[in-house]
């Protein structure tokens, strides 16, 4: 890993580092990586983004400005960003399977269900009537609902062991881990939900299911069509990016509607919090180590000292750094490239951060497996 690249007084970062991989492990959608969330000013001028986009950026705000109120479905539709009907519709139905989630972990009655921190429940090796996880229900809402979408080739879910090929004629694939977190969640600590989606790989069609769900599955990440997250905590957040801008909607359980509450966010040019489990530090990479006490003694060029935040969820981490700055990461071999950092990493990019492995751009890994 190679930290010795980070600036001593980052912008605002995300981190999770590859060379704390198990040695010969291949870079996989199962391997973890590091990512660095940066400004803006970090990148080079070819990797901002496009005039059509800025341009593209610049009429849905003005559409934004001119109005009050605006749910996610009217932001969908033609007077805002206009995705298209077939994206609008998938979204519609993934924004739906996130409320019976949040509904779900929130229900006193989840007591029958079981937390993941359960132990082992809901295998394949269990009776019909063993319970399930939280997980493996929040799988299965959401399988269901992109089943009822009829806009969903596949769906890779960090739950199953192979991509559910759902459609011949879906147009999207998507990519997720139905709800992250869950370890912790008999202590009511935030959880979250992380998707991609990405366009069929139409020159696949002829292939055997099996194989054209695997290869639609490892798309590059700069290839994403939109990503986002769902936060289940004190308010239920949907964050989205259809890259033009990332955007945070937060559900009225009034109405039902998630409203859009955080248009255009745009990452601080400087945080004062890092977020890692301080426990690992005698594991890290000394770089890491160098990096982490120059920071957290106001060393840095940044004459303050920085603040330790660690809810140990990745969303609530993530979500946190993107509204507030500074760096969030994880340098241990357990979140994927495809399900966890490919997402969140396309989100802080389009708010002006940057995600990254500690050396290379997180969306430009080509997933192997
Ligand atoms: O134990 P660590 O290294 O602090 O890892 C915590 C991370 O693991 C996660 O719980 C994800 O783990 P899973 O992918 O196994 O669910 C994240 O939400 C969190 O950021």
């Amino acid at each position: 890993m190679q930290f010795s690249c980070l600036p001593s007084n980052p912008k605002s970062i995300v981190v999770f580092p590859p060379s704390l991989r198990p040695l010969g492990a291949p870079q996989s959608s199962s391997t973890a990586i590091p990512v660095t969330v940066v400004s803006l000013a970090h990148f080079p001028a070819t990797a901002r983004p496009s005039l059509t986009c800025q341009r593209a950026v610049r009429s849905e705000m003005a559409a934004i400005d001119g109005e009050g109120t605006r749910t996610l479905i009217e932001y969908l539709g033609k007077g805002g960003a206009n995705v298209g009907d077939d994206l609008a519709i998938l979204v519609t139905h993934l924004q739906y399977a996130c409320k019976r989630i949040a509904a779900l972990i929130a229900s006193p009655l989840n007591s029958n269900i079981v937390g993941a921190g359960g132990g082992d429940v809901g295998s394949s090796s269990s009776g019909r009537d063993d319970p399930k996880s939280l997980d493996i229900v929040s799988n299965d809402i959401i399988l269901s609902s992109l089943r009822n979408s009829g806009k969903a080739c596949v769906m890779a879910s960090e739950e199953d062991d192979f991509p559910v090929w759902i459609a011949d004629d879906g147009p999207f694939v998507i990519v997720i881990d139905p709800l992250d977190g869950s370890r912790n969640i008999d202590v009511s600590i935030p959880t979250g939900t992380i998707f991609g989606i990405y366009n069929r790989l139409v020159e696949l069609d002829h292939l055997p299911a099996e194989e054209k769900a695997q290869l639609n599955a490892l798309q590059s990440g700069r290839r994403l069509v939109a990503a986002g997250y769902a936060l289940y905590s004190s308010a239920t957040i949907l964050c989205l990016s259809f890259g033009s801008g990332t955007h945070a909607f937060t559900l009225d359980h009034s109405t039902g509607d998630f409203v859009l509450t955080h248009p255009f966010i745009r990452i601080p040019h400087r945080g004062q919090i890092y977020s890692v489990n301080d426990a690992r530090y005698f594991d890290w990479p000394c770089g890491l180590r160098q990096y982490i006490d120059t920071i957290r003694q106001g060393k840095g060029k940044f004459p303050k000292k920085y603040s330790a935040r660690y809810i140990c969820s990745l969303v609530a981490d993530f979500h946190r750094t993107l509204i507030y700055g500074g760096i969030v990461m994880n340098p241990r071999d357990h979140l994927r490239l495809v399900y966890e950092a490919n997402p969140l990493s396309f989100l802080v990019e389009h708010a002006g951060g940057k995600g990254s492995d500690g050396k290379t751009r997180i969306l430009s890994i080509q997933p192997v497996g």
